[in-house]
């Protein structure tokens, strides 16, 4: 998906939806130790497409999903959800937003060890306060994902792959503007890892969601619509 240029120079001409990080930086540790973990970071995902963020161990990534997904606040710079100002908000505000238009996608699945696929689903619509739209169907999710068959197992019933699915699924039930996904891949064998970038393209194009992937997994870049590198804080566009 390709950008005018003033979309890449003025982020703000696309913060109607999506995410934009308009010259972002992060100072983490303190005294001696401080570490510039992101530098006039500027990035702009409109709905529907799916980034990849490639780069080093200690590059940025996390901390640009941490920011993204409004986990933590940086020191300067405007961060975009959505069309909303992430750091306009208060913590509170800040959390109904994770709550209800990020989702979050990590590398194990992280799904609640008790609970069935099914119940993972609505357990997070309970949370976000979704009810009926603009949350989506758990079972119609489910079954888009692959998982309606397995609707009823609980996590410890599921290979990995499986319960990467119904994390995926557990993302999107809220109807996200934007979706963070930290090495979905990671703990998958090559087979399984195509089929869930795949699926997260195909939820990403179909139900416009602005979806950023932070992988390792150079194989599966071919399912992404763009990659950037990040490499000390920076990011090459
Ligand atoms: N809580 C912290 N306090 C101080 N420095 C930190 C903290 N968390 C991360 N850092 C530093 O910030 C920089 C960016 O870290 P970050 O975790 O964002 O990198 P990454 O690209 O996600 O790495 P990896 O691929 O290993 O997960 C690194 O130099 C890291 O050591």
């Amino acid at each position: 998906m390709n950008h005018t240029a003033e979309q890449v120079a003025n982020p703000a001409a696309v913060t109607a939806a999506g995410l934009a990080l308009d010259h972002v930086s992060l100072k983490l540790g303190d005294g001696d130790s401080t570490v510039t973990a992101l530098d006039d970071v500027s990035l702009t995902v409109p709905p529907g497409e799916l980034l990849a963020v490639v780069g080093p161990s200690g590059s940025g990534k996390s901390s640009l999903l941490a920011v993204a997904g409004a986990l933590i606040t940086p020191g300067s710079g405007q961060v975009h959800v959505g069309g909303v100002d992430v750091i306009g908000l208060s913590s509170s505000r800040q959390a109904a937003l994770r709550r209800e238009r990020i989702g979050f996608v990590f590398q194990s699945g992280n799904l609640l060890p008790a609970l069935t696929a099914e119940d993972q689903l609505r357990f997070a619509l309970h949370v976000a306060g979704v009810r009926g739209a603009p949350g989506r169907e758990p079972r119609d999710l489910l079954d888009q994902v692959g998982m309606a068959h397995k609707a009823r197992r609980r996590p410890h019933e599921l290979s990995g792959g499986e319960r990467q699915r119904v994390g995926i699924a557990r993302a999107l039930v809220t109807s996200p503007a934007l979706l963070l996904v930290d090495e979905p891949t990671a703990a998958l064998d090559r087979a399984r890892s195509h089929e869930v970038v795949q699926l997260l393209a195909a939820e990403t194009h179909e139900h416009g969601v602005a979806t950023v992937m932070v992988t390792h997994d150079h194989d599966v870049l071919d399912h992404c619509d763009r990659t950037v590198e990040m490499e000390d804080g920076r990011l090459s566009l």
